[in-house]
């Protein structure tokens, strides 16, 4: 328990953690008029069994004297009417402080989500390598609403239910020790146990539904984002499958924590109502006054009727705690990842002279013992232009992610203009470089904001984004036969387009921001002959002013490069049998 609470503050950020404690001071302050409305009802009680006794006790006396009263009933109904205030004063409280709770527990989910997502956002690219992004999207949506429904709120309402019972435990412990001593260990006892015999089961359980739910988001994602390969190949049924299996478990397990968690109150119930009819004829016994005997069974009666569904929200509480005890480890890590330093446009790192690779050593994550490049050297100078060919599977791939900063070798250095390109200024770097993958990520919004990407739609430069359609030779297309030209919605991932114009769209992206670095990995495997010998003449122009590196199948496409590098452990045409030889684009082609 105590590492729940330590974890879940170390989620909470600073000005969260005083929030929180304001939250636990209203809780107590709800618990003290929750007492004060119990004890209310025993004046009232007391007097209406016996009128005499406001002679016998001097607090009644004082009051009845100074209120001017001239008749015991009068006194009785202000009694009585008193405790209504202070009830309804308290229930009152009672709500105005459970909805500061559910707007904190509610605004808590806004803030963890957005840190989380936040989070991961910042982790080098590697990471997304080794974390499939389906159980990234579930611990930003689900995980999280898990988090602050199933623990959080849970651990407010033990900690402000808990409160209620101490002070209803003082309250008769004052009245009457013993009869105190016996409820608390009657609860204490019954819930105990019942925790004791479920705790395990609730962990399992919830790990077990974390995994299902990463299951469902997983499955769901992979059928909707591959709509077209699960139909041709008819694999609708098997998805269907994987979700319906996921889906089920991850349902039944919660409905079992539900069970688990409300079951006990029948049982306690029984034993609160016969704890009373107990406790009367014990006081019955005792005393055989049933003037003495009415107020405390009030008292008692009132208290078990607060103090039971105190107890049992208490008890729920740690139910959901311990199901959701594996979202908390996980958020409370993943929160905590290091960082991957930002750029900031102050810092961007121009090119002036060179790019030199020397000495790279790299090797998947996934697979270390595989080198991809081992040892490779590679100097690319400022406004040159050079092609990198290979047999697939090669690394000419890798190699651009090397380049662009988004894998980092194991051994060697990345310099430009000397400057080793590290975790810590490969952003900047990357502000210097246009890119175009091999695969281009269109996101559904117009072309314009394709082009544009990550610009706000306001600040979007219209020129700028006309310039680089141009010369990426999709301006055309786009203002004589798209509907609504720039502002036209392209669809989830381009789906409206054809291949073609989603790789040019990709290049006039690379050529927005103007940039004097621009990488390009099979930019235009996907273009007609003629459509192709334009854009490689569009880059052409270029040349010259700006470091050019492409990677390409067709040779059409390498024409225009000054340099060649061979990435591969096959003998090049000049000869040589290293990872990778360089040439000048004679000697190639
Ligand atoms: N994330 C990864 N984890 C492990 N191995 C990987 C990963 N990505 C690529 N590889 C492996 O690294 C090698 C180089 O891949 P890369 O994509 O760089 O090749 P390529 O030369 O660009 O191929 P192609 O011409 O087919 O695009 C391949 O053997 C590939 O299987």
């Amino acid at each position: 328990m105590f590492d729940t609470l330590r974890k879940i503050w170390s989620i909470f950020t600073p000005a969260e953690r005083r929030k929180a404690i304001r939250m636990l001071v209203l809780v107590v302050l709800m618990a003290m008029a929750e007492t004060a409305s119990v004890l209310s009802i025993m004046p009232f009680l007391s007097v209406l069994g016996r009128p005499t006794i406001i002679q016998e006790t001097p607090v009644l006396m004082a009051a009845y004297l100074r209120l001017g009263l001239t008749d015991t009933r009068q006194f009785i109904f202000l009694l009585g009417f008193a405790s209504i205030a202070l009830v309804i004063a308290s229930s009152l409280f009672k709500s105005i402080t459970l909805h500061t709770l559910n707007r904190f527990v509610h605004m808590e989910r806004h803030s963890v989500s957005t840190r989380l997502l936040s989070r991961y956002l910042q982790q080098p690219y590697e990471f997304f390598l080794t974390h499939n992004p389906s159980i990234l999207s579930r611990n930003v949506l689900s995980e999280v609403d898990q988090l602050l429904f199933e623990l959080v709120q849970p651990l407010s309402q033990l900690l402000a239910q808990g409160a209620v019972l101490l002070a209803m435990t003082v309250l008769i412990l004052c009245y009457d020790a013993l009869t105190a001593i016996c409820i608390m260990a009657t609860l204490g006892v019954l819930y105990g146990t019942i925790y004791g015999l479920v705790r395990k089961r609730l962990t399992s359980i919830g790990l077990e539904r974390q995994a299902a739910d990463g299951h469902r988001y997983q499955a769901c994602n992979e059928a909707l984002g591959g709509i077209k390969d699960v139909k041709v190949t008819h694999s609708t049924k098997a998805y269907l499958g994987h979700f319906e299996r996921a889906s089920r478990l991850f349902s039944r397990h919660f409905a079992t924590n539900e069970t688990l968690a409300q079951s006990p109150l029948y049982l306690v119930e029984a034993t609160g109502y016969t704890g009373l009819i107990v406790i009367a004829l014990v006081l019955l016994q005792r005393t055989n006054d049933i003037a003495h005997v009415l107020p405390a069974l009030g008292l008692y009666g009132f208290a078990a009727y607060r103090m039971l569904p105190s107890a049992q929200i208490m008890y729920r509480g740690l139910a959901k705690i311990r199901f959701a005890s594996s979202t908390l480890d996980s958020i409370a890590r993943d929160l905590n990842l290091p960082k991957e330093p930002a750029a900031t446009p102050a810092t961007v790192m121009p090119l002036h002279q060179e790019i030199r690779l020397q000495g790279i050593r790299y090797a998947y994550p996934s697979a270390p013992d595989k080198w991809i490049f081992d040892r490779f050297n590679l100097v690319i100078p400022a406004n040159s232009s050079m092609g990198i060919v290979g047999k697939s599977g090669a690394g000419k791939s890798t190699l651009m992610d090397i380049l662009l900063g988004l894998l980092h070798p194991q051994s060697g250095t990345v310099s430009v203009d000397g400057v080793p390109i590290t975790a810590d200024n490969a952003a900047n770097w990357r502000c210097t470089i246009g890119y175009v993958p091999q695969h281009i990520y269109l996101s559904d919004t117009s072309v314009a904001e394709n082009i544009a990407f990550g610009v706000p739609r306001d600040a979007i430069d219209m020129a700028a984004v006309e310039r680089a359609a141009r010369a990426a030779q999709i301006h055309d297309f786009v203002v004589d036969e798209l509907p609504q030209a720039y502002d036209t919605q392209v669809g989830d991932r381009g789906i409206r387009l054809s291949g073609g114009q989603r790789q040019r769209l990709g290049v006039a992206r690379a050529l927005y921001r103007d940039p004097s670095v621009l990488l390009m990995d099979e930019a235009t495997s996907a273009l007609d002959e003629q459509t192709e010998e334009a854009l490689n003449e569009a880059i052409r122009a270029l040349s010259g002013s700006k470091t050019i590196i492409v990677i390409a199948h067709k040779e059409a496409s390498l024409r225009h490069c000054q340099k060649m590098v061979v990435v591969g452990n096959e003998p090049t045409p000049s000869g040589e049998t290293n990872s990778a030889a360089q040439s000048d684009h004679s000697e190639l082609i």
